[in-house]
């Protein structure tokens, strides 16, 4: 099977993008991995599949495969690039875009200077949904690690996060701690580890260890659970600029019940051609 595929990113985030509407795409875990080996294949954090829509009512549904095969509800970084992608290769002339996610429905906004804000929805906090397992809702959370016990605040996005507060982003332990609780049995379906420190009210920085990847370089999800979790523990406002080591996200958050805004780019690197 040869598939013609764009690589892009977003803030360093990395992702291949398939069209699955115009050419048959037939995905297995092991071929994600492939796609996705930065030695052996195209490389990227990533694999992102656009498709018809299951309702008349959407313009697309996209699915989203992590770097080790498994597939996710949602990647904020990816649906910017998402839009763009269908904007560049004239699959719909949309400005507003509505998109069927494994994680549910998105609006995607295309600005002229390119960049792309998503409508994420509004976040969920009941442990039962995220899904977390804890006694009742909480701003904050013990988790027990196996040398140190972590203080989390939890939320989903769609997608599940975990975000630890830290000192000093530069020096936090994020390999080491990352993956420990990205597995931490109360997270059955695994998690997104956030690490953040606050700069200010509307300025934080921001390293996340992806589930089913690792450290990336921007996370727009992640950057959204940790704007959430900043607000409800009181400690920023409702606009936030997040620095991330790829670059920096807008994320606007009005609280309670209000979905969450992100705004940033998405850049294309090249077009190509692969056979799985
Ligand atoms: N890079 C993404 C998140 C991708 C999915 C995530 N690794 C998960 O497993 O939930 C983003 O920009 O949000």
């Amino acid at each position: 099977m040869r598939l013609r595929f764009t690589k892009m990113h977003g803030l360093g985030n990395d992702f291949v993008v398939i069209d699955g509407i115009s050419q048959k795409v037939r995905l297995t875990p092991d071929k994600v991995r492939k796609l996705s080996d930065r030695h052996f294949g195209i490389g990227c954090d990533q694999v992102l599949v656009v498709e018809v829509p299951d309702s008349p009512e959407v313009d697309f549904r996209y699915r989203i495969f992590n770097a080790d095969g498994s597939e996710v509800e949602n990647c904020g970084n990816g649906a910017r690039c998402f839009a763009r992608f269908v904007r560049d290769r004239r699959l719909t002339g949309k400005t507003d875009i509505r998109v069927q996610t494994a994680g549910g429905l998105m609006t995607l906004t295309v600005h002229e200077d390119d960049d792309v804000s998503v409508n994420m929805g509004v976040p969920v906090l009941a442990p039962e949904h995220i899904p977390f397992t804890a006694p009742a809702q909480a701003e904050t959370y013990p988790l027990e690690l196996e040398s140190r016990q972590l203080e989390i605040s939890a939320v989903s996005m769609g997608n599940p996060h975990a975000v630890t507060l830290v000192e000093d982003i530069d020096s936090a332990p994020v390999e080491v701690l990352g993956p420990m609780v990205e597995a931490h049995p109360r997270f059955p379906a695994r998690v997104n580890a956030g690490f953040m420190q606050i700069v200010s009210p509307t300025e934080v920085r921001l390293r996340v260890f992806e589930r089913g990847v690792g450290e990336t370089l921007a996370c727009g999800t992640g950057a959204c659970a940790a704007v959430v979790t900043g607000r409800i523990r009181g400690l920023l406002d409702e606009r936030v600029s997040v620095h991330l080591p790829g670059g920096k996200l807008e994320i606007r958050w009005a609280g309670d019940g209000e979905p969450v805004i992100m705004k940033g780019p998405a850049t294309n690197v090249f077009h190509g051609q692969v056979k799985l």
